[in-house]
């Protein structure tokens, strides 16, 4: 996960509070509902390696983006070698989809597909599907693809599948029709890819383009109390852990683009949104620079800028 720490990493403090945790159930002593030691031991080393892999190539990540950004080419040659040493991105992907396991919690449109149960006859009925653009899409047999409930574009930088689009969204063409548009924007864990705080923020923006207000008032009434609609998810540090980033200031910066929230859910590891596209931009409240709003020695430096 992207969380920048401002000290050495110290893999404590980018968890989320002790409160989020789980305490065993019915004061069952920790032995008994302990696995077999070597088992644990074999799942928690490669659990471990999955997330020092993204780790590493988020930090990489970052340091390029600020080394391209200081127009230092030797600094650019040797990250970039680092980061084919480490396996590129189809290695990053690889260790994605592993986290993304039915032993590790499953893939996250699993909660947006909770959320979206209550309208799945009406989706169904339509003549026309509603139409999801997935961003960042590792497979094409998550949930929302097996659903049967949207019809579905998905991009990614690399595709690793038939179905899946190589694009960069920030390069895709702004739709110029209606038509063009979606109901829908999957943005799951891609948010806290973007190496640098304005690049998240313009990341935000863009979505807004991306979807199709106008489709709103055809909608049935339990359609249009959802749709057009953002389903984000960040690793739950991001949030409940940053010096420079509160779900206010999240929810502020998401109002100012025109969202309100509609669902939210935190786990220990995760937290997930939908949002609705509902209102119009306000340029005037797009006032969100890098300032700390939780100060704290144990707080990570995952940001937003939005101006
Ligand atoms: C951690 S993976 C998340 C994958 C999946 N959505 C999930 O929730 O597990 C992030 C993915 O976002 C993709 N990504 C990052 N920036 C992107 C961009 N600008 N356009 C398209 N895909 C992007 C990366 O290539 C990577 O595969």
């Amino acid at each position: 996960m992207s969380v920048e720490k401002a000290e050495e990493p110290d893999k404590e403090s980018s968890r989320p509070p002790k409160s989020l945790t789980k305490a065993p159930k019915n004061g069952a002593s920790l032995a008994s509902g302990r696995p077999p030691k070597a088992e644990k031991s074999r799942a928690s080393v490669s659990h471990k390696k999955t997330r020092d892999q993204i780790r590493s190539h988020h930090q990489l990540n970052k340091q390029l983006a600020a080394a391209q950004a200081k127009g230092d080419d030797v600094e650019v040659a040797e990250l970039k070698k680092r980061i084919e040493d480490l396996g590129g991105l189809q290695s990053y992907q690889l260790a994605s989809i592993q986290g993304q396991a039915k032993d590790r919690g499953g893939d996250s449109s699993t909660i947006l597909m909770q959320w979206l149960k209550p309208m799945a006859k009406q989706m169904v009925s339509r003549e026309h599907k509603i139409r999801l653009l997935e961003i960042g899409a590792l497979s094409t047999s998550n949930a929302c693809s097996k659903s049967g409930l949207f019809e579905i574009e998905r991009i990614d930088l690399f595709s690793q599948a038939e179905g899946i689009l190589e694009q960069d969204f920030m390069k895709r063409p702004v739709p110029d029709s209606d038509l063009k548009q979606f109901d829908i924007i999957s943005f799951s864990l891609v948010l806290n890819f973007v190496p640098d705080p304005e690049g998240r923020g313009e990341m935000l923006r863009r979505t807004c383009q991306f979807l199709n207000k106008h489709a709103r008032r055809a909608f049935e009434d339990e359609l249009q109390a959802v749709f057009p609609a953002l389903f984000l998810v960040l690793p739950a540090p991001c949030i409940v852990n940053s010096r420079y980033i509160t779900e206010e200031r999240l929810t502020c910066m998401m109002a100012s683009l025109g969202y309100v929230i509609l669902e939210r859910k935190l786990t220990a590891k995760l937290v997930y949104y939908l949002w609705q596209l509902r209102d119009k931009p306000r340029k005037d409240k797009q006032d969100f620079p890098k300032k700390q709003v939780h100060p704290g020695a144990s707080r990570n430096n995952f940001c937003v800028v939005l101006k």
